[in-house]
């Protein structure tokens, strides 16, 4: 028997296209990612992963296909399925004259939560990261690796039930890459929120991890790792990769 209220997924897409003028970036994209789950949008440069983000954010809006949050459709219900997203943009968003504190007491004030559940949630998002003695610096004053730890935090305040990453690595060194990707991978692992991870470095993908390959604007893959090597017939998922992102439409 079928579960009476089965918990929706934390993003639905369907049957979602995109054109900027004649240049068709997404084609009849759909995929689901499910509570708890860590899906990798993996694509080369120009795939349309940042197309695709900006959809889900509402940053641009399309006719064609839906998108649920949490089960709001972004168009219908942008309210509600928008209070249940957090983003990290691929572009830093810190003020770098504002302290950590300051940047992220701002951001829980946008999603409406009270000062003094604020601090709580600043608190424990920060220590998490190893972030909190440093609450009162500067944005400046931090180097890439741990501005990237607060913009995690700060997406992370009002617990959305998904947490977009647009290339969150992109400009940082070995280790910041590392504790980054492991700190995202270990938050989908708790059950904490579902993520959904853009990049084009096969280096990010855990062994657990969901795949969505984007190619030239259509899902060319889905599935876990072993599902998509086993579609593919490669021996890894490089290999796999390349085989899905080269040549043309087909
Ligand atoms: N503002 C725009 N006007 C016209 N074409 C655009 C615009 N933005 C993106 N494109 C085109 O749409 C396609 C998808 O681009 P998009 O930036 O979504 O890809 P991406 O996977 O995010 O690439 P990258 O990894 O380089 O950021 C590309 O062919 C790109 O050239």
């Amino acid at each position: 028997m079928k579960p009476q209220n089965p918990s929706p997924a934390a993003l639905s897409i369907s049957d979602l296209s995109y054109a900027y003028g004649k240049k068709k970036a997404l084609d009849q994209v759909g995929f689901e990612v499910e509570p708890g789950h860590c899906a990798i949008l993996l694509g080369p440069n120009g795939a349309g992963k940042t197309t695709l983000f900006s959809l889900i954010t509402r940053l641009y809006d399309s006719r064609e296909g839906s998108i649920r949050i949490a089960g709001f459709e972004v168009r219908a219900e942008s309210t509600r399925a928008l209070a249940r997203l957090g983003v990290v943009f691929q572009q830093p968003t810190l003020d770098l004259d504002l302290s950590v504190m300051q940047n992220l007491r701002y951001h829980a004030a946008l999603h409406g939560l009270s000062r003094r559940h604020a601090e709580t949630r600043i608190q424990a998002e920060l220590e998490r990261q190893g972030m909190y003695d440093r609450r009162q610096e500067k944005a400046r004053d931090l180097n890439g690796g741990h501005r990237r730890r607060v913009e995690i935090a700060r997406a992370l305040l009002h617990e959305p039930s998904l947490l977009l990453l647009d290339e969150p690595t992109v400009g940082l060194d070995v280790p910041s890459r590392r504790a980054i990707v492991d700190y995202v991978h270990e938050l989908a692992g708790s059950g904490r929120v579902a993520v959904l991870w853009a990049t084009h470095l096969i280096d990010e993908i855990h062994p657990s991890d969901r795949l969505v390959v984007l190619h030239q604007g259509r899902v060319r893959a889905l599935g876990t790792v072993p599902e998509v090597l086993a579609a593919t017939a490669a021996a890894d998922i490089g290999a796999a990769f390349n085989q899905l992102t080269q040549g043309g439409k087909p």
